[in-house]
């Protein structure tokens, strides 16, 4: 960070936090300060700063800067005084919708940007590259943040801009973990799945798939794999473990699922690791070698072996070495003065459950994006208090025999009672042992019956175990968990 650093020192001090907050007081509205602001705050490196000064800044354009960028308009708040620093060339758009809509085949009209764009997901406005302009809100795109100075309160991004910020928001989420090159993981044909460009990428190699190959059994690998029976591909999941979801679902409520993928054609490999990925004579990957020397041929692969927080170049703000991600107070703030961080790569103390986590899933992005704007915005000491919730859609598209829509709130801790069997419903029920509710999953609830979930795990109420045990339906089930209130 040379240059940054250089120009930077010579601004130090100039716009401290206490300036940028007179600003904010004073300065009736505008982003910048007036001139006779600046030579007020500081006369040596107002001309050098000038068109760099930020209000707000967040960096990172996922689902978390969208919603936080909704939260400063409904607040009054963005116009001229919001920057969004994005890697991706597009604004913040539902980042669930790409192993989802996105990947519905050709002639089931897939979902296509602006469709998906935040903050569809949950109802509200679509905010379009016009919605921010409309907004006054400055979008830089393809320019990621590269470099970062806290004691100057300087961002320099990868074209060289430098920015200085009053607040900081950071939202960089997670990125795909890899396979190494050295194995193959960059071969021609392998895909990962994280941003609007990898989810392209994979749809040009679908059209002309035949075979493919799935690897991992985590969320990325359920809901490809189903995406790719709409393609009518011979498809083979391979993971580590003895059965898919395995951070989540019980062994015998995995087995379910893996039926009824096999019964779409799904093949499984369980308990593999990959040794290597090989290529083609024509360079593209052609078979996966698993450690016990078996070949599994493929055109295409795709990768879903789990996400780790992109922290960088942000290391200096307080990275958690439990849960990896930036440490957050229960408002979002970090160990530094006017910086916060949301979404999948904050690592916040979950109050329910009195630990720290990071969660990656777009409720928390979401929830967590209107609870630090709002507090950081209005100065109201609230407490962030989640209920983790999670869900997964698959087969949704049209002549599916089976749409599947699971939704899991609370924690998946304790002894579990699961009840039904795609009749069409599955319940599963996580009790401690002071017989207490603690996490609850339902597969195809009506909307009734989700909204019960909530309720149930946030009360935790004290169950009727054998009464639940000798549950004869799914509806049962729920009923004698809701008398449990
Ligand atoms: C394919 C897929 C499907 C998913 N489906 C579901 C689902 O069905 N349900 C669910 O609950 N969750 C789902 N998730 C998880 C959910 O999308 C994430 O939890 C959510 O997107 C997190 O929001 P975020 O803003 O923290 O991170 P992201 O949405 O990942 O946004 C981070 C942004 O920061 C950018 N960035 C990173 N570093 C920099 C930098 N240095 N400078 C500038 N920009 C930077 C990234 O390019 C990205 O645009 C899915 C995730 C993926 C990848
Ligand atoms: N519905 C949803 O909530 C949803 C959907 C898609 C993606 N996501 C998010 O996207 C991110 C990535 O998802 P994901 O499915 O990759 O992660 P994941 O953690 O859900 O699953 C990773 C899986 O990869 C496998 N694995 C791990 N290391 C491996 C290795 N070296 N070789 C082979 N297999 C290995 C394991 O089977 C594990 O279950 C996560 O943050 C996830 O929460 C969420
Ligand atoms: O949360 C979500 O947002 C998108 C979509 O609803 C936006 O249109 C999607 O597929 C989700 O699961």
């Amino acid at each position: 960070m040379a240059s940054a650093a250089a120009a930077a020192a010579a601004g130090t001090g100039c716009y401290s936090q206490t300036s940028w907050a007179l600003r904010r007081l004073g300065a009736g509205g505008g982003a910048l300060a007036s001139a006779a602001t600046r030579r007020r705050n500081c006369s040596v490196a107002a001309a050098v700063f000038d068109n760099q000064n930020r209000e707000y800044v967040i960096v990172g354009g996922g689902n978390a800067a969208g919603y936080a960028a909704r939260t400063f308009v409904e607040h009054g708040m963005a116009d001229g005084r919001l920057c969004i620093v994005s890697k991706e060339a597009v604004p913040p758009y539902e980042r669930p919708a790409l192993t989802k809509g996105y990947l519905f085949p050709p002639e089931k009209k897939p979902a296509r940007l602006p469709g998906f764009h935040t903050c569809v997901g949950s109802g509200g406005q679509r905010q379009t590259a016009e919605w921010y302009k409309e907004n006054g809100i400055e979008v830089l795109y393809e320019d990621p943040v590269e470099a970062f100075d806290g004691k100057t309160q300087t961002l320099k991004t990868s074209s060289g801009k430098i920015l200085k910020y009053g607040s900081l928001i950071i939202s960089t989420g997670c990125a795909a973990a890899r396979l190494p090159e050295k194995i193959g993981g960059d071969l021609p044909g392998v895909h990962y799945i994280r941003d609007v460009a990898d989810a392209d990428s994979l749809v040009s190699s679908l059209g002309k798939a035949k075979k493919i190959v799935v690897i991992g059994g985590g969320y990325i690998g359920m809901e490809v794999a189903a995406a790719a029976c709409g393609w009518n591909l011979d498809t083979t999941i391979i993971f580590p473990e003895d059965h898919i979801m395995p951070r989540l679902f019980t062994p015998s409520l995995a087995k379910k699922y893996e039926e009824l993928y096999e019964q779409n054609g799904v093949k499984f490999v369980k308990g593999a690791l990959i040794d290597k990925l090989d290529a083609g004579s024509d360079g593209r990957v052609s078979s996966a070698i698993l450690k016990d020397g078996s070949v599994v041929e493929a055109d295409t692969v795709i990768v879903g072996i789990g996400a780790k927080p992109s922290v960088s170049p942000f290391e200096a703000v307080g990275v958690n070495i439990e849960v990896g991600g930036i440490e957050v107070d229960s408002m979002f703030r970090t160990s530094i003065p006017s910086i916060f961080a949301i979404g999948d790569v904050a690592a916040f103390p979950l109050k329910m459950y009195d630990r720290i986590a990071r969660v990656e899933h777009v409720d928390h992005a979401r929830k967590s994006a209107q609870h630090c704007i709002e507090t950081l915005l209005t100065s109201q000491a609230k407490a962030y208090d989640y209920l983790p919730y999670f869900y997964s859609r698959v087969f949704e598209y049209e002549g599916s025999s089976r749409k599947i829509w699971w939704q899991f709130y609370g924690d998946n801790v304790g002894e579990t009672i699961e009840v039904g069997n795609f009749d069409p419903k599955i319940a599963t029920f996580w009790i401690d042992s002071d017989s207490r509710l603690k996490g609850v999953f339902l597969e195809s609830g009506t909307s009734e019956e989700f909204s019960l979930l909530p309720k149930l795990a946030r009360s935790q109420p004290i169950v009727d175990k054998a009464k639940l045990k000798s549950a004869t339906s799914v509806e049962d089930a729920l009923e004698i968990a809701r008398s449990s209130l």
